[in-house]
This record gives structure tokens, C-alpha cells and sequence, in this order.
């Protein structure tokens, strides 16, 4: 069983194996940090948490945004633009942002694996979560949805139900969504296409021992 679903404002979660989605963007940034050689990343509830965990952990640097904009003093925000072409090689991430860290901290109150999912590593996905039950958590966003979520979602369910799809169809409908067009607004028209690079990294990301590590 595949089930799509609203990881904002669901409560109970099930006990089967998730995948979290949150394509603008910090599933996607998740995504190439690890590709670029971080460590692991340590999800912060707070932006207190995020400095006080760079102030403790050795080689680390904080990510991460409130409703989109970077927080000052942040080493980055949530962006993907901003970390594509850096070499992270042995840096522990702290990443905080306003939907998929949040919805992460409520998937961890319930059994169950926790997977994390892009584009940036879409197959490298299917592959790990065939012939499982999952459940696709959409991350959202606090006044409602998220359609690069839902398209992204949609996307994923085919390939584990191994129903035929277009991957390009969903790239492209995902290009012209409103999503990237709010994205756009914000000044972030470089992430849309930094996120659309399907299948640049090859491995499965999940959520073990409080850390974000690629399989
Ligand atoms: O950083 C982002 O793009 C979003 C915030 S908003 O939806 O743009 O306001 O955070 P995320 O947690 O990555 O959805
Ligand atoms: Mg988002």
C-alpha cells in the first residue's frame, strides 16, 4: 500500500515506513548537502537549537530559513543554489526550516523508518522503498499546500506501484507549478532548477540515531 499523505496537518501517523518530501526545499537541500560530503545533518526544532548545536558540535554549520528568508547569523539558508557547488566534505549540518524539519519532529513521535526524498535522489529512493507499505509524508506549508509537493508525491507513488509514468512530465509540471512561482517571487529562481536535477545522487537518505545519513 502506497498512501499519499498531509504531513502538516495530520496528527497520527501510522506505523509504516515514511518518506518525506519537501521539494521547496529543504528535502532537496538535505539531498545535496550529503551529495557534497557532509557527514550527517542534525535537524534543529529551534533557531536557538541550531546555535546552540553549532556551538557544541565541532565542525559544523547551521541552515536554514523562516518562511523562506535565510536567519540572520545563519551560516546559509534553505537554499539549494547556495550549497550546490560547495565541497561540504566532513561538515556536520544543523538544518532548521519552517515545514519538512518541523513535520520530521512530529514523524518521530511514531514507529516506523523515515526515509527523505527529492528529486536529487529519486531513484536511489524507489529502489530502497520497493515492495514496501509507505506512507509519502508532504511537508506543505502552514497556509495550506504545497503543489510541488503534491506533483513530487505523485510522481513517487507511480514508480512504487510501478505504474507506468514520464518523469519528464512531472519535472515540467512541477517547473510551472505555483509553487515555483512563489518561489520565483521570493528571489529564489535559481533553486527551481537546482532542484529539478533528478538522479545527481545515488543513494537513499533516512532519519537514524537523531542524524540524516545516506545509505
Ligand atoms: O525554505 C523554504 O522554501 C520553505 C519555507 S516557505 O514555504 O518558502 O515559506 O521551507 P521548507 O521547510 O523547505 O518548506
Ligand atoms: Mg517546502
Amino acid at each position: 500500500m502506497i498512501n499519499i499523505v498531509d504531513g502538516r496537518r495530520t496528527r497520527d501517523f501510522s506505523k509504516n515506513t515514511k518518506v518525506l518530501i519537501d521539494i521547496y526545499r529543504s528535502t532537496t537541500t538535505i539531498s545535496i548537502a550529503l551529495m557534497n560530503g557532509v557527514s550527517y545533518i542534525i535537524p534543529a526544532r529551534s533557531i536557538k537549537d541550531a546555535f546552540s548545536l553549532r556551538k557544541r558540535i565541532n565542525n559544523s554549520f547551521i541552515s536554514g530559513e523562516r518562511y523562506g528568508m535565510r536567519i540572520p547569523g545563519f551560516d546559509y539558508g534553505n537554499s539549494p543554489s547556495e550549497i550546490i557547488n560547495l565541497d561540504l566534505s566532513g561538515k556536520i549540518m544543523i538544518l532548521t526550516s519552517t515545514n519538512g524539519i518541523k513535520v520530521l519532529f512530529k514523524l518521530l513521535k511514531f514507529p516506523g523508518d523515515i526515509f527523505i526524498s527529492s528529486y536529487i535522489n529519486f531513484s536511489a529512493t524507489v529502489r530502497a522503498l520497493t515492495d514496501k507499505d509507505v506512507d509519502i509524508i508532504v511537508s506543505n506549508r502552514p497556509d495550506g499546500t504545497s503543489d510541488e509537493d503534491l506533483i513530487f508525491a505523485e510522481l513517487l507513488r507511480k514508480a512504487l506501484l510501478n505504474d507506468y509514468y514520464d518523469v519528464n512530465d512531472y519535472i515540467d509540471r512541477t517547473r510551472r507549478c505555483s509553487g515555483s512561482r512563489r518561489l520565483k517571487l521570493m528571489g529564489f529562481e535559481d533553486d527551481i532548477e537546482n532542484t529539478l536535477k533528478i538522479d545527481i545522487y545515488n543513494k537513499a537518505i533516512v532519519y537514524r540515531d537523531n542524524k540524516i545519513i545516506s545509505l
